[in-house]
C-alpha cells in the first residue's frame, strides 16, 4: 500500500474535516439497532435484529459462521444499508443518513481483523498521521507538533503498551503489536464507540492476554463492541455476550447465562 493510499484510509476513518454532530447519550445508550434487516439476493443476512449498547460497556458478539456479525458491523459503519429498520448513535444521530466518513467523524471507530498500519513509518508517526485530519502527509510529518498533541500521542502509546517502541518502524512490529498500534490509531480520533473484529486471531497467548487488558481498559470511557470466535478470550473479557444466529439475537446475558442456554448450546457452543 502506498503512503497516499494508506493516508486515504486514515482519512476515511477520521471522516475528513467537516464538523461532527454531537453525541447525546443522556439515556445511557450509545447505539440503537432496531428491526434491522439486510438481504443479499433474497437471503436474509440480518433478520429484524435488535441491539442496544450502553455507554461505556464492553459487549462481545459471538455466533456461528454466517450469523450476520460482519453485516451488523457494516450496517453500523455505513458500509451496508439495511432494507428495513433504524440505527441511531445516541439519541440524535441517525446513522442511516450519514456516509461512512461522517459516521467515523461522529465517533464510531472500526478495527478490522487485518492491521493496516504504515509499515515504513515509526509507531509515533503512525499515531501522528492518525491524528491528522485532512492535511497532507508531508505537512503532518514535517509540521511541529503542539505540546498537547504530543501529550495525546504519549497517552495513547501508554494505553496500547508501545511506549518503548515509539521509534520502531511499524513494519517491524509483531502481529500483536501491529494490532495494538491500529487500535491506538483509532484512539487518536477519540471514538465513543469502538468496533473490534476478531482482535486476537493469530496472536500468541501473551499477546491475547495483553489485548484483553487493553480492551477492558478502554471500556468505561467509551463503549467497545468485540466480535470474536475465541471463546476463551470472550470468557476472559465479557460482561454481556450477545449471541447472533441467522441474523437475529438468539440469546443475551452473562457468559454463564448464554453458555447454559439450550438454544445456544444447540447452534453454537455444542459444536
Ligand atoms: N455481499 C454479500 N453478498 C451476498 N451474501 C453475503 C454478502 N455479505 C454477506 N453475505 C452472506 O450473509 C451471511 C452473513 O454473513 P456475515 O459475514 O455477516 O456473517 P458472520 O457472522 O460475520 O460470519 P463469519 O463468522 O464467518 O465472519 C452469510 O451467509 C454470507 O454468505
Amino acid at each position: 500500500m502506498s503512503v497516499t493510499e494508506a493516508f486515504a484510509r486514515v482519512l476515511s476513518r477520521s471522516g475528513g474535516s467537516s464538523r461532527a454532530p454531537t453525541l447525546d447519550t443522556s439515556h445511557n445508550i450509545v447505539l440503537y439497532l432496531e428491526d434491522i434487516s439486510v438481504s443479499f439476493d433474497g437471503f436474509k443476512a440480518l433478520n429484524s435484529l435488535n441491539l442496544y449498547i450502553e455507554a461505556g460497556e464492553l459487549r462481545c458478539i459471538i455466533g456461528p459462521n454466517g450469523a450476520g456479525k460482519t453485516t451488523m458491523m457494516d450496517v453500523i459503519t455505513g458500509k451496508t444499508r439495511p432494507d428495513e429498520g433504524s440505527a441511531w448513535f445516541g439519541q440524535t444521530i441517525d446513522l442511516l443518513r450519514l456516509t461512512e466518513p461522517e459516521i467515523a467523524k461522529a465517533g464510531i471507530g472500526r478495527k478490522f481483523q487485518k492491521p493496516t498500519v504504515f509499515g515504513s513509518h515509526t509507531v509515533f508517526e503512525n499515531l501522528e498521521l492518525a491524528m491528522a485530519g485532512d492535511k497532507s502527509v508531508w505537512k503532518i510529518l514535517f509540521a511541529r507538533l503542539r505540546a498537547e498533541q504530543i501529550a495525546r500521542i504519549e497517552e495513547v502509546l501508554e494505553t496500547i503498551g508501545l511506549k518503548d517502541h515509539r521509534q520502531v518502524l511499524a513494519g517491524g512490529l509483531s502481529h500483536g503489536q501491529k494490532q495494538w498500534l491500529e487500535i491506538g490509531m483509532l484512539l487518536m480520533q477519540d471514538p465513543e464507540l469502538l468496533l473490534v473484529d476478531e482482535p486476537v486471531a493469530g496472536m500468541t497467548p501473551q499477546e491475547t492476554e495483553h489485548t484483553a487488558e487493553l480492551l477492558v481498559g478502554l471500556a468505561g470511557k467509551r463503549s467497545v463492541v468485540v466480535v470474536e470466535h475465541d471463546m476463551e478470550f470472550v470468557r476472559s473479557i465479557a460482561r454481556t455476550v450477545t449471541v447472533l444466529h441467522q441474523g437475529s439475537v438468539l440469546a443475551e446475558g452473562s457468559m454463564q447465562e448464554v453458555q447454559n442456554d439450550p438454544k445456544v448450546v444447540e447452534v453454537y457452543l455444542g459444536d
